[in-house]
């Protein structure tokens, strides 16, 4: 749409326009606010220019982008010769933008006031109700009360029916209440037992929003960019979808949870276990407790099997990344896995690390992420072992998440781009080689788990980490992953190449 605007010329895409409205509406809001005894005197001055100009003139609120992936919200006012003129043009943009059909008109919104640094409540009010409105979206909003608040509202209680999407105002662990509650909701709707690995999942028809206010936000860093409240809010207003694979968990037939970013057992999951005694430090926790596993050096041992990804869907080194419409992230590089059955591999070691990263997990702590080249939605998880080291060998491959350096390319890590795979940890007081599989034992497991954690001097090291699951630690060590592509849908569009915001970025404040 280009048009000219104080003799300067603006193209604003359609899809990208956020509102419009004619200036008349602002001038008779002045009036009301006048009527209401609000306005201190300025009015006479407003009077005047509003009689010259009534009608005369509209705005146009857009999408404009900022470095690093930060979209703001724009204003262009465009004045007309002719008062009809000004209407033909609001009311044609309008409904060209009544037209796309993917934009949501009412969202169910969570807020989870103590996620992060617990500024969700205001960030939502302060940042993006404002928008929400001018473009016209009805909220129903909810202030969760409990953790699985909405979890369990989504499951139980919601109205989807009237809901084009629903948004989280938190972090990942947020974002992980609203995938449980809508595919939880998806499958019961279309009779599917979710305790059965081989089930095939039924697609979840809404779409979630994220506005960032977590301590990682990892889900959110990946699929925008950015972690900004605007620009989030902007995604869902413009109606992006971005589709995005879920992996399920579970031990024997038993459904444990749902993953979309990060399955770490090993240095992960005793991060996250000890960081979750230190949640009132905020953020920061988890580099106290990364600096804290560091130093703790711990290994474990397993059995790790694998169904290989296969053709199709390239490697977890390669240097290309998952990019805004990447060709890879399509439905066709879904291959039949149940076919695939007899390639599964074994791999038995010490490792410090077994993680699953179903996307790259970029975020903050690491731009680049666990796993650089992991794709949002192609139905495939890169799996990396990171065996027994020294500490200075895996703080090399730690450093590395920060840097540009290659973090597999080192001799004590391998990874792989999978579709399924399964882990089963070893005994550490099976003096003998045979292999006891601890989850037959679930009680005695804990017990010596404990013991092997609080005494130290038994001579060796706990013989069992846990499985952190975006977040969140699983009650049990032997699990079944197997990642169904697609299970979602986000309003995002994945990250856009950079060329598109260095070009255009102009000065936006913050
Ligand atoms: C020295 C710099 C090393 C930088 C290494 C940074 C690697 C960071 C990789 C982050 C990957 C995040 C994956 C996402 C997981 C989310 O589903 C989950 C829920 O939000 N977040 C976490 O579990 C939160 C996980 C947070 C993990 C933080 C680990 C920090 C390690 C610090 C090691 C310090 C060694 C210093 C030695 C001098
Ligand atoms: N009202 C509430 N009271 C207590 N806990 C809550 C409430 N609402 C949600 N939760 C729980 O808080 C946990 C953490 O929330 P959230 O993910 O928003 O922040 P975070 O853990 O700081 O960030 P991140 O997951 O990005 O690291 C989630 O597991 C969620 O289930
Ligand atoms: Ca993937």
């Amino acid at each position: 749409m280009p048009v000219f605007a104080s003799g300067v010329c603006h193209s604003v895409c359609v899809s990208e326009i956020v509102a419009v409205r004619e200036e008349e509406e602002e001038e008779t809001k002045k009036e009301e606010e006048e009527k209401s005894g609000r306005d201190n005197g300025s009015w006479k001055k407003i009077r005047e220019r509003q009689d010259k100009d009534r009608g005369l003139s509209f705005t146009v609120s857009y999408v404009e982008r900022c470095r690093q992936h930060r979209w703001r919200c724009a204003h262009v006012t465009f004045t007309c010769p002719q008062v009809a003129l000004c209407h033909r043009w609001v009311n044609t943009i309008r409904e060209q933008l009544a037209a796309i059909s993917s934009r949501p008109t009412q969202l169910l919104v969570y807020i989870n006031p103590y996620g992060g640094k617990r500024q969700a409540k205001r960030v939502y009010k302060q940042k993006v109700a404002p928008l929400f409105a001018l473009a016209g979206i009805g909220t129903h909003v909810i202030v969760t009360e409990y953790a699985n608040h909405a979890r369990d509202h989504l499951r139980e209680e919601a109205e989807l029916k009237k809901y084009d999407g629903v948004v989280c105002v938190g972090g990942d662990g947020m974002f992980s209440e609203l995938v449980h509650g809508l595919v939880w909701r998806t499958q019961k709707d279309g009779g599917v037992d979710v305790n059965r690995p081989e089930q095939t999942l039924i697609a979840c028809s809404l779409r979630i929003g994220i506005i960032p206010a977590g301590s990682t936000d990892c889900i959110c860093f990946a699929t925008v960019g950015t972690n900004d409240p605007v620009t989030s809010a902007l995604h869902i207003i413009v109606g992006d979808s971005q589709p995005m694979d879920v992996s399920s968990v579970h031990h024997d037939d038993t459904f444990l949870r749902y993953s979309v970013s990060l399955l770490g057992y090993g240095f992960y999951g005793d991060v996250l276990t000890d960081s979750e005694r230190k949640r009132w430090m905020g953020p920061a926790r988890y580099d106290l407790a990364g600096l804290k596993m560091f130093l703790t050096h711990h290994h474990y041992e397993g059995t790790v099997t694998y169904l290989p990804a296969g053709a199709g869907v390239g490697e977890p080194r390669d240097a290309s990344r998952c990019r805004s419409g990447a060709s890879v992230d399509q439905a066709d590089s879904k291959e039949d896995s149940e076919n695939a059955d007899a390639g599964w591999r074994t791999i038995r070691g010490k490792f410090l690390a077994i993680n699953a990263a179903s996307m790259s997990c970029a975020c903050p702590r690491s731009p680049k992420g666990l796993s650089p080249a992991a794709h949002l939605a192609d139905g495939t998880a890169d799996l990396i072992l990171v065996r027994k080291c020294s500490r200075v060998n895996f703080l090399r491959h730690l450093l590395r998440h920060a840097s540009k350096d290659d973090q597999f390319d080192l001799s004590f890590v391998e990874v792989h781009r999978v579709r399924r795979f399964r882990f089963t940890p070893r005994h550490c007081h099976s003096d003998s080689d045979s292999d006891l599989e601890l989850d037959l034992l679930d009680g005695k497991r804990q017990i010596f788990g404990q013991i092997c954690r609080d005494h130290p001097a038994c001579g060796c090291a706990p013989a069992f980490s846990s499985w952190n699951c975006d977040g969140e630690i699983l009650p049990h060590t032997a699990i079944d992953v197997r990642v169904h592509c697609q299970l979602i849908q986000l309003f995002a569009r994945g990250i856009e190449e950079a060329a598109m915001f260095d070009e255009l970025a102009p000065a936006c404040s913050a």
